[in-house]
């Protein structure tokens, strides 16, 4: 199709970009008027992504440029990295999230992922987000953030980053709506950083501390401020990452694959490469119950068999001091989604149709 040049995300330059007919980037590649200055033959802009925050696709448009992202490529990994951190919760506290009630914030590709899964469990959700809501052939039933932040137990942020419209998510959780929390909250961000105001949840946290209030069970994947992250937030975290709960193999081989196929039309060249034929199995790959899985438990160990959200928070406490956090997401050890493992059941046949999806 071409020659193909590599460069390191974080540093491309606009001179790099000089005769160059396709760019694809992923999300720390911020693609802009200064970047694309001296791109004098780009056709196509892809990113390998859900997130669309680091591309000015007004620019884009407005120079003629078609752009790509990936929709859902990793909409399933980042539901997984989800419940594998509550079920991680329910070993430290007993917290069994099942008999709570949590609060989805933003319902698209992955909210709506995330959904499916808690419905299958019959855990009590509900769901924020005025942009369907707006909507009114919608069928949903939405309820605003601050009723959200106030009645939920768990509350898991799926937006995108947004600095205008009509609902901006740029620090949505902010100051102001801090303290509406519950008291013994789990607070989950895996979309992106800004979405919360960082500095101002660890004043919040600091304030719960001098108070005797209860700690907030904080999940925190995505930060202000990647990939130099505030330290002492990632302290107060029962669980910290480095941006990567969509980094599941089959994830990352989606997004790759929606551009490859983007690019062959492109350039009309047939797409034969399929992504099936590309996945290895598995190293744990399948496994026989000798009954249904009907406790938090038993779901515990058979998620984490598959993948355990605690790997990744430790190495991203070990590896942090030595600039780890970019390194850790390229060397980001396989993992692999729920559906690389089959499963097997003695008798009842019906709960498998959860690990499958
Ligand atoms: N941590 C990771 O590795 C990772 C992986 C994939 C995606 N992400 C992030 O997750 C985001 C969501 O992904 P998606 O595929 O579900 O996107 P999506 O566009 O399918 O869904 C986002 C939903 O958020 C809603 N929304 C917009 N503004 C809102 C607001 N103010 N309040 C509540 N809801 C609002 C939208 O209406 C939409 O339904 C991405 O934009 C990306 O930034 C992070
Ligand atoms: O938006 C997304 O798809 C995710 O945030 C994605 O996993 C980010 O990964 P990166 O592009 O930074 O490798």
């Amino acid at each position: 199709m071409g020659t193909i040049e590599r460069f390191a995300g974080r540093e491309l330059k606009a001179e790099q970009l000089k005769d160059v007919d396709v760019l694809l980037v992923r999300s720390i590649t911020k693609v802009n008027d200064e970047l694309l200055s001296k791109a004098n033959k780009l056709k196509f802009v892809g990113t390998a992504t859900i997130g669309e925050d680091h591309i000015d696709k007004p620019l884009l448009k407005q120079r003629g440029i078609e752009f790509s992202s990936a929709p859902g490529c990793n909409a399933t990994s980042v539901a997984e990295f989800v419940i594998s951190a509550l079920l991680v919760l329910h070993d430290r506290y007993n917290l069994d999230f099942i008999n709570k009630t949590i609060a989805i914030v933003g319902v698209g590709n992955i909210g709506k992922r995330l959904l499916q899964r808690l419905n299958t469990l019959n855990v009590d959700v509900l769901l924020c987000d005025p942009v369907r809501q707006d909507n009114e052939s919608d069928a949903a039933h939405f309820i605003d953030l601050n009723d959200a932040l106030a009645r939920a137990d768990i509350i898991s942020f799926h937006t995108p980053l947004t600095r205008d419209g009509a609902h901006p998510t740029f620090h949505l959780l902010n100051e102001n709506n801090l303290p509406l929390l519950k008291d013994d909250v789990v607070l989950i961000n895996s979309c992106r950083g800004e979405v919360i105001d960082n500095q101002a949840l660890y004043n919040h946290i600091i304030w719960r501390e001098e108070s005797s209030k209860p700690a907030i069970k904080l999940v925190l994947d995505v930060w202000e401020g990647e990939p130099n992250p505030m330290p002492a937030l990632i302290e107060k975290a029962e669980l910290a990452t480095a941006h990567i709960a969509g980094y599941s193999l089959e994830g990352k081989a989606r997004g790759t694959e929606m551009l490859y196929q983007k690019v062959c039309a492109l350039v009309a060249v047939p797409s034969t490469i399929k992504l099936s034929t590309l996945l290895p199995i598995a190293d744990v790959a399948s496994t026989k119950l000798a009954q249904d899985v009907t406790t938090t438990e038993e779901l515990k160990k058979l998620v984490h068999l598959v993948f355990d959200v605690r790997r990744d928070d430790g190495l991203f406490r070990e590896l942090l001091n030595s600039n780890g956090f970019d390194w850790l997401r390229k060397n980001y050890p396989t993992r692999r989604e729920w559906s690389s493992l089959q499963v097997e059941i003695e008798k009842d046949q019906q709960i498998l149709s959860i690990y499958r999806k």
